[in-house]
């Protein structure tokens, strides 16, 4: 999906959402532990009840590949249930030496190869550009590279201020902007760092972020929206755990429902307010 069907999306569904698919078996409802799959089970009904409320699903590649085989198979049934007018992230923060990252861009990126057709892939710029722009020569596909992210741990390397005063994560912002462009790059804000999304507009003014930390990390949306959209809204906010698990009951599907829907409500009024 390139970024004007993107923008499409957000705005004929009211919505930069993303559902975050962080599905771990022991935390789904028990009623489904009678299917065959209980993971694939309760993504599809999740699916089912969020999809008109998001423009973005994000199934994190480690729910799946701690199953083994069959947890990546559940993962490509889950991508066989996502419509292609959704946005689909493979959260699986990859990154390492030139011919291993190709290798890792194939396996979400070819379809006919792995069977995975993902529009993106989250990646860590550590490694640097040679890191990194394996996974940009895929036309229409996306890095999300991490940028600023929402955990406590961040302050470890993230802020790091080399002689000049500039913190390492502003050094990721700017330099990876010379390996691609707005079309094929994105960078991972945490929603806990709106205090510095002023700042990341200022360096990455036309990006889309991928912002997570709203609901179960407690970080803001308005505050999110605010400093961080741009003339294409140019953010994808992800919540999980708020919405996939809203009820561990039989009702799951309609909680995770109310819940889609009600952050789609606050987005709806965000983009009247900052987009027109
Ligand atoms: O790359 C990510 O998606 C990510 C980056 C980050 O800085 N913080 C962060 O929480 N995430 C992911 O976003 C999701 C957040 O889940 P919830 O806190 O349950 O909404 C998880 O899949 C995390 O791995």
């Amino acid at each position: 999906m390139n970024r004007t069907q993107l923008f499409e999306n957000i705005k004929v569904r009211k919505s930069f959402l993303c559902v975050g698919l962080d599905t771990d078996i022991t935390k789904i409802p028990k009623h489904l532990l009678k299917f065959d799959n209980p993971v694939l089970e309760f993504n599809r009904q999740i699916i089912e009840a969020t999809s008109e409320f998001c423009v973005a699903y994000k199934p994190n590649i480690a729910f799946y590949e701690s199953n083994g085989v069959k947890g990546w198979q559940t993962l490509q049934s889950t991508m066989d249930l996502i419509s292609s007018d959704h946005f689909t992230i493979a959260d699986a923060k990859r990154g390492d030496i030139g011919n291993t990252s190709a290798m890792y861009a194939r396996a979400f990126f070819k379809k006919e190869e792995s069977g995975f057709n993902f529009d993106s892939v989250t990646v860590a710029p550590y490694m640097g550009a040679d890191s990194v722009t394996p996974f940009l020569e895929f036309k229409n596909k996306w890095v999300i590279l991490l940028a600023l992210t929402s955990n406590e741990g961040s302050k470890d390397f993230q802020f790091i201020k080399d002689t000049a005063g500039e913190p390492l994560y502003e050094k990721v912002l700017k330099n990876s902007q010379n390996w691609g462009n707005a079309d094929q790059l994105m960078f991972v804000v945490g929603a806990t760092r709106a205090d510095e999304l002023t700042n990341i507009r200022r360096l990455a003014p036309d990006n889309f972020l991928l912002v997570p930390g709203v609901g179960a990390q407690g970080g803001s949306l308005q505050e999110v929206a605010k400093y961080g959209m741009n003339k294409q809204c140019g953010l994808l906010v992800n919540s999980s755990r708020a919405i996939i698990y809203a009820s561990n009951g039989e009702d799951f599907a309609e909680r995770a429902y109310d819940e889609a829907k009600k952050v789609q409500q606050e987005m709806s009024m965000l983009l009247d307010k900052y987009l027109s």
